[in-house]
């Protein structure tokens, strides 16, 4: 049985990770932290995400909890997650981390931990969004060199606060990497006023903030005459819960090192 705890329990992913959990019969809820000082510290992690009292209460520090679990997952933000990536590595513990929006600093610093934590870290922990990035691959190889434009569209809830999505990039990187190109260079961020025609290998983003959109990405491959639109579409926020609970399992009795979903569904 593997003993997960969950930083951010009262967030979004947070709330939908216990309910993973619960349903997970190889895995256990072993904690769950909210922000220091919090109000929601004491309060029944299975209360706060609508499965009823399950005896495990919210603490506001993850060291209180340090021999209660053997991997955390941690949904949160860039600056507290690196906070628990150090935390993990000193006391032995396992971490996956669903974090997005981090900079190239930030994503450094996490690269600091490879040799000193095991550690799954992925921009979106869905099979379907994993298997799409393998597809992706076939289709840039296939199109990316022969006259098609290639651009990424995302849209999630309007709560997001950073983008584009991790997993647009993600697509990118992967798109790019099959090209021989670098995303740095020919990654499109922004087209505004008179920015010109579209140059032949850069690769666009857009991004669309709107209601309750739980996470949608289109990767167009453009040319004329045809369009082929690849396009994932998540209507539940279970679909990356369940993921991290999975990865949660398999990093469990793995060596100190970065992974990612690839590594986990077995599709590197
Ligand atoms: N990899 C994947 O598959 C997915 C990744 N994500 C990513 O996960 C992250 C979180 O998304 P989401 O759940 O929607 O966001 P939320 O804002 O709903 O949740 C984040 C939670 O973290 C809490 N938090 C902030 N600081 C701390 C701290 N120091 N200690 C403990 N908890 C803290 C927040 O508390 P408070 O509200 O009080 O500030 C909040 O409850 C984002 O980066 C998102 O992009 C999301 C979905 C899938
Ligand atoms: O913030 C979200 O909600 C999501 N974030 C991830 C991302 O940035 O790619 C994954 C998912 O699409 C939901």
């Amino acid at each position: 049985m593997t003993r997960i705890a969950i930083v951010g329990v009262a967030g979004r992913m947070g709330r939908t990770l216990v309910n993973a959990v619960e349903q997970d019969a190889e895995a256990t809820l072993a904690g769950g932290i909210v922000e220091p000082d919090s109000s929601l510290a004491g309060a029944d992690i299975g209360e706060l995400a609508g499965v009823g009292k399950r005896g495990v209460v919210a603490v506001d520090s993850l060291a209180s909890i340090a021999d209660d679990f053997d991997v955390l997952i941690d949904f949160t933000a860039p600056q507290v997650t690196l906070a628990n990536l150090a935390f993990c590595a000193e006391h032995g513990k396992r971490i996956v981390i669903g974090t997005t929006g981090m900079s190239d600093d930030e994503l450094k610093v996490l690269d600091s931990y490879r040799d000193r934590v095991p550690l799954v870290f992925a921009p979106n922990m869905s099979v379907g969004v994993n298997l799409t990035l393998k597809l992706l691959q076939t289709a840039a190889k296939a199109l990316g060199d022969e006259g098609y434009d290639i651009e990424v569209i995302e849209s999630h809830h309007r709560h997001k606060v950073d983008s584009p999505s991790g997993t647009a990039i993600k697509m990118g990187e992967v798109i790019a990497e099959s090209l021989g190109r670098n995303l740095k260079e020919h990654g499109v961020f922004e087209r505004v006023g008179q920015c010109g025609p579209r140059t032949d290998k850069e690769i666009g983003f857009a991004t669309v903030r709107a209601g309750d959109i739980v996470g949608e990405h289109t990767v167009m491959f453009a040319t004329e005459g045809e369009r082929i639109e690849i396009t994932h579409k998540a209507s539940s926020r279970m679909t990356f819960a369940k993921g991290a609970v999975r990865a949660a399992r398999w990093v469990a009795d793995k060596e100190n090192g970065s992974y990612d979903m690839q590594d986990v569904l077995g599709l590197g």
